[in-house]
């Protein structure tokens, strides 16, 4: 699914009415209806609903939502911020629509504000995604009595004050929504982590939208849904044998953490590989046999680091390296090693991270088109440097991509997939049962099982960490998000596999 920015959203928006002959108000009374059926389905009539309306259509929609809520016998209390001189048109055709049993106090000036108290069911209809300046004056006083109240808050379309698609000025008031109900797409600002507090849970309500427009606008920004990666997935074929699913090679785990090393072998084997070789210090032999007895094992001659590569090293069909690993400097000669000889994919985590991170030369090593890093915030900035901001990492995450031709996963809440073109794919799966440690070291395993499946690159990602994020929420009802942990995300692989593999309804 695309995302689109805002300008994009008033071009669709303009688009739909022209090609379907409906007026603005028409689309706006649409809007306003998904909004207020995901309401209804949430909040009880018995609430008392107020509602702060802005001078432009997302104040009209959130006029006409006032007007369905009376006809649905919701309790409304209507209230219009600011001066009433700019207001939109549809807005002002809606304020006229509205029935006259919901007369709308004025707020102008401080005095006006009213007390919401923290059992308040507020709508909040001050500024969608025509906000073009920071909120200041008395809409600021107004979105700061809501945050102060504790009323539960629901935005329309945007939480006020918060720019749709670029960074929001640090002195604009931005309202803390609890939940924002966004019409067709989800915006770019949603899927950030620093707008947590502000977006609250996000919910996305289709309008009918032109599908010919989303589908031809450029946009270089997506949402991986189920029906995307339903799309991707390969059922295995009736004469298989292991041959056709790649043979995959890691090299993980160091003295202390041949955990890693287990964690992406099962990962992998749980992904679909073929066949997998892992290669680990001579004290994770023991460990590794045991664990994980459908793997084949090497050892390297040093007894607790990785110092060497394997001497079939071409044998293989793709290389993931890095999860328990270690930076001593015969790991750091042998990653050296890898980057600079092999000819196969390979899936850069972790322990690998670093090593290339610390090294422009290596980095300047890295082969063209053959490199996924899944790097976490924190690996990210070694490999980038400091960032400022969520828009910040996101241009790096694109500037990084192309210029190293590479793939990197970010890993995050919604993990953000650059790619060497530039487009960056943000995920839909996952939860916060995720944030343990061990799970890194699942993706790689899956990542690196999907590429030596002979997915794309690309490919690759969007799949695995669509996987790896619904292996984690199906995992929710067994053993909840505190006790969640890396072998739960790989117990519940069969189950994403499965469901992914089912007829999409
Ligand atoms: N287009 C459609 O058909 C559909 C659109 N839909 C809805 O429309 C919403 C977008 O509406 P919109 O474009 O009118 O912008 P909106 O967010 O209401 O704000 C603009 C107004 O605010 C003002 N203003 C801006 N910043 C300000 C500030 N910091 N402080 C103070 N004032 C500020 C600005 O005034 P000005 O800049 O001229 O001073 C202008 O008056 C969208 O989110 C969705 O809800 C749906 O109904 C579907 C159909
Ligand atoms: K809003």
């Amino acid at each position: 699914m695309k995302l689109l920015s805002a300008e994009q959203t008033r071009a669709a928006d303009a688009y739909t009415i022209q090609g379907e002959g409906i007026s603005s108000t028409d689309l706006m009374e649409r809007a306003a209806r998904a909004f207020a059926g995901w309401f209804e389905n949430k909040f009880q009539p018995s609430e008392q609903v107020h509602i702060f309306c802005g001078p432009g259509n997302n104040g009209g929609d959130g006029l006409v939502v006032a007007r369905l809520l009376h006809e649905r016998t919701y309790g409304v209390q209507v209230y219009l911020v600011g001066e009433q001189d700019k207001t939109s048109q549809d807005f002002s055709i809606n304020l006229k629509r509205l029935p006259e049993a919901l007369q709308p106090k004025h707020i102008a000036k401080s005095a006006d504000l009213p007390a919401l108290v923290k059992s308040s069911c507020v709508i909040d209809a001050l500024f969608g995604t025509g906000l073009n300046r920071p909120v200041t004056g008395i809409f600021a006083q107004v979105i700061n009595m809501m945050n102060e109240s504790g009323a539960t808050i629901t935005s329309l379309d945007m939480p006020s004050g918060l720019y749709t698609d670029s960074q929001t000025p640090e002195e604009g008031a931005i309202v803390q929504a609890n939940h924002t109900v966004s019409f067709e797409l989800p915006k770019l600002a949603f899927l950030l982590p620093q707008h947590e507090q502000f977006v609250g849970d996000w919910h996305v309500v289709p309008i009918g939208l032109s599908q010919q427009f989303i589908s031809e606008v450029a946009s270089d920004l997506y949402f991986t849904t189920q029906q995307d990666v339903h799309q991707l997935i390969r059922p295995r074929k009736k004469f298989s044998h292991k041959g056709l699913y790649g043979h995959a090679l890691l090299l993980c785990g160091g003295y202390g953490k041949i955990g890693a090393a287990v964690l992406a072998a099962r990962a992998c084997l749980r992904s679909g590989a073929g066949l997998l070789t892992v290669q680990v210090p001579q004290a994770g032999y023991t460990v590794l046999q045991t664990a994980v007895p459908e793997a084949m094992t090497l050892t390297d001659k040093h007894r607790k680091h990785l110092s060497a590569l394997p001497s079939n090293i071409d044998t293989f069909d793709v290389i993931g390296v890095g999860p328990g690993l270690g930076t001593e400097r015969v790991t750091k000669t042998a990653v050296g090693q890898l980057l600079a000889t092999v000819s196969q994919p390979l899936v850069i985590d972790a322990d690998a991270i670093n090593i290339v991170a610390s090294s422009d030369k290596l980095k300047a090593q890295l082969p063209k088109g053959k490199v996924i890093f899944t790097p976490h915030p924190k690996e990210f900035e070694r490999l980038v440097g400091k960032v400022k901001n969520d828009y910040d990492r996101l241009q790096h995450l694109r500037e990084f991509c192309t210029e190293y031709q590479c793939y990197v996963t970010l890993k995050g809440s919604h993990t953000a997939i650059g790619t060497p073109e530039g487009k960056v794919y943000f995920n839909s799966t996952g939860n916060s049962g995720l944030a343990t440690g061990g799970t890194g070291d699942v993706l790689t395993g899956v990542i690196t099982a999907l590429v030596g499946q002979q997915y794309s690159l690309e490919e690759a990602c969007l799949l695995g960490v669509y996987i790896h994020g619904l292996a984690a929420d199906l995992a929710l009802s067994t053993v909840g998000s505190i006790a969640m942990t890396a072998s739960d995300v790989i117990d519940h692989l069969p189950k994403a596999f499965m469901h992914l593999n089912q007829p999409m309804p």
